[in-house]
């Protein structure tokens, strides 16, 4: 596999919003690591795994969090039937088989893991193990992504420079309106003209981020609400259970929303 694009219907269906496919073979085809911003279900995940079959390889993702250490990606030792065994994680088998990994919200992970990252995300290219001595260097085939959600205002949990400024970097916000209806009906199944309002009604809900709600709806939400009505829910309630509940717990916040879709709805 030289890098070249495969096209198609075999990988997982992706709608691009705009040039990022070719970033993405370019920093693959480099050997470079790429970094994904952007908010939650804007279509990170979705887009890694289209690339990854495009290109021809495996994918080993991690969903990244507070307790996740260096040696969760590595691997450990392990007891089994009586005998010390080593077992590689997940970042060790992606070097090996010369994979992608993506690390989904790599910020949340503990610190010792950016310990890990470095010397495999510069032109070293190599992971240390040193629980058995070795070290791997990457081959061709691996690359490294990794995700964050730059919205969540949490100071400690930011990545060091150090470590970002090892990576080609891509923003990803929300698709445009007419590329998240072609999302929301291939996703969903729902007609145009339904699909349509529901994306108006997420755009209005966004345009509250920063005052009412800390994020504003995401994709993934706008395709759940959908489905829900596809099969068969009221487009009313759909909305609610989708994309009101799962965006705020404050009642009087709430009610305002409600009578915001109910305005737009009519
Ligand atoms: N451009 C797109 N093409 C196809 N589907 C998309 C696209 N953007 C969003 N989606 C839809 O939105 C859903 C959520 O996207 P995804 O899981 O990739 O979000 P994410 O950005 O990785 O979120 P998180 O950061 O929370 O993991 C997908 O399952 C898919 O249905």
């Amino acid at each position: 596999m030289d890098g070249t694009l495969i096209e198609g219907g075999a990988a997982p269906f992706y709608l691009p919003q705009g040039d990022e496919c070719d970033v993405f073979a370019a920093a693959h085809r480099a050997c470079l690591p790429l970094l994904l911003k952007g908010p939650t279900g804007c279509g990170k995940t979705r887009f890694v795994a289209h690339m990854a079959a495009r290109l021809g390889r495996a994918l080993h993702t991690v969903s990244c969090h507070d307790d996740l250490s260096a040696a969760d990606l590595i691997g450990r030792y392990l007891l089994k039937g009586g005998e010390t065994v080593w077992v590689d994680g997940p970042l060790t088998r992606a070097v090996r088989e010369g994979a992608i990994c993506y690390l989904d919200e790599v910020v949340e992970a503990r610190k010792d893991v950016a310990v890990v990252l470095h010397p495999l995300t510069d032109d070293r290219r190599i992971l240390p193990i040193d629980r058995t001595g070795e070290e791997l260097h990457a081959g061709p085939g691996f690359m490294l992504v990794a995700s964050y959600n730059p919205g969540y205002q949490n100071i400690l949990k930011t990545l060091k420079p150090s470590t970002r400024q090892r990576f080609v970097a891509l923003e990803f916000g929300f698709p445009s309106p007419m590329l998240e209806l072609s999302v929301v009906c291939r996703e969903s199944g729902l007609d145009e003209d339904r699909a349509r309002l529901l994306i108006r009604i997420a755009g209005k809900l966004r345009g509250l981020k920063g005052q009412d709600l800390d994020e504003g709806v995401s994709t993934r939400l706008v395709v759940y609400a959908a489905t829900l009505i596809a099969r068969g829910m009221g487009f009313d309630r759909a909305v609610e259970v989708a994309m009101i509940e799962p965006l705020t717990d404050e009642a009087d916040v709430k009610r305002g929303l409600a009578d915001l879709v109910a305005a737009l709805a009519g």
